[in-house]
């Protein structure tokens, strides 16, 4: 590879726990800036939970605790003076099912900037809305339309005002949970080009469970298994020559 690798996030001897089950084993790894990073491994690996210590999504979930360190641009974001809505905004989470709110196209996506002060008139939020739905691939489909539902687009068009409605809070992380899980093929493949495109942008972390998403979307492959981060890298090398059996027997299809 030849992109200097820079990290954006340095996450150092996470552990997660749901009340006495612990899902998440003493985890270090980093979150590259200008690569896409994908979380693989088995249903149940833990691959979900590690992506919400990322921006302390885990904290909506009664019962669950996190120990070890997560920096972001090595601020600690578990320290107790961290503003969480302005963390979230910072480091934005794209989810398995579509949740546009059951608003317009417009204020899908106004909604956040508007809230974190990013446009001081309507003509500012009006450029911000185009450029995050530019960005996410989307304006030319909606330009014409911007006050319909977002909840009456396809889903691979709800998917893609997901991804601008984090965008437009100019975001540094973007955190993607099976982004394309419920989607056809073609609004796939729409959302992998999409993040080729934002690569470089945003540092980009995604969880999939398909292998072949992985391969062509990644630069840097994370395997887990039963909450341990069993082996990462280089994707390609991951999949062509891993380093651990338990990583050579899932990318074989011998479990998961
Ligand atoms: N909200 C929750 N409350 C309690 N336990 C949970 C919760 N979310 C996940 N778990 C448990 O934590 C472990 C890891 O789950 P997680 O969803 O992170 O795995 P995953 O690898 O993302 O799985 P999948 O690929 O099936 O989505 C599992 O044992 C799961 O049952």
């Amino acid at each position: 590879m030849t992109l200097p690798n820079r990290s954006k996030i340095e996450a150092k001897g996470v552990s997660v726990f749901y009340g006495d089950n612990q899902a998440i084993r003493d985890v270090s790894l980093n979150i590259d800036q200008d690569r896409v990073t994908a979380f693989i491994g088995p249903s149940g690996c833990g691959k979900s939970t590690f992506l919400r210590t990322l921006n302390r999504m885990n904290d909506t979930i009664a019962g669950a605790r996190v120990e070890g360190e997560i920096r972001l641009d090595g601020d600690d974001i578990y320290a107790s003076g961290m503003d969480v809505v302005e963390l979230r905004a910072r480091v934005g989470m794209v989810f398995q099912k579509p949740n546009p709110f059951p608003k317009s196209i417009y204020e899908n996506v106004a909604y956040g900037a508007r809230i974190h002060g990013l446009a001081r008139s309507r003509e500012a939020l009006d450029a911000v809305v185009e450029q995050a739905l530019t960005r996410a691939g989307l304006w030319n489909e909606v330009k014409d339309r911007l006050k319909d539902s977002g909840t009456a687009l396809s889903g691979g068009q709800q998917q893609r005002l997901c991804i601008a409605r984090a965008i437009a809070v100019d975001p540094e992380v973007i955190l993607m949970d099976e982004p394309c899980s419920a989607l056809d093929p073609i609004a796939t493949a729409r959302i992998e080009e999409l993040i080729h495109e934002l690569r470089g942008r945003y540092a980009i972390a995604i969880v999939t469970h398909n292998m072949q998403q992985a391969a062509r979307v990644s630069q840097v492959t994370a395997f887990f298994h039963m909450g341990q981060l069993v082996e990462h890298g280089d994707t390609a090398q991951l999949f062509t020559s891993p380093r651990e059996e338990r990583t050579k027997d899932y990318i074989t299809g011998r479990y998961g």
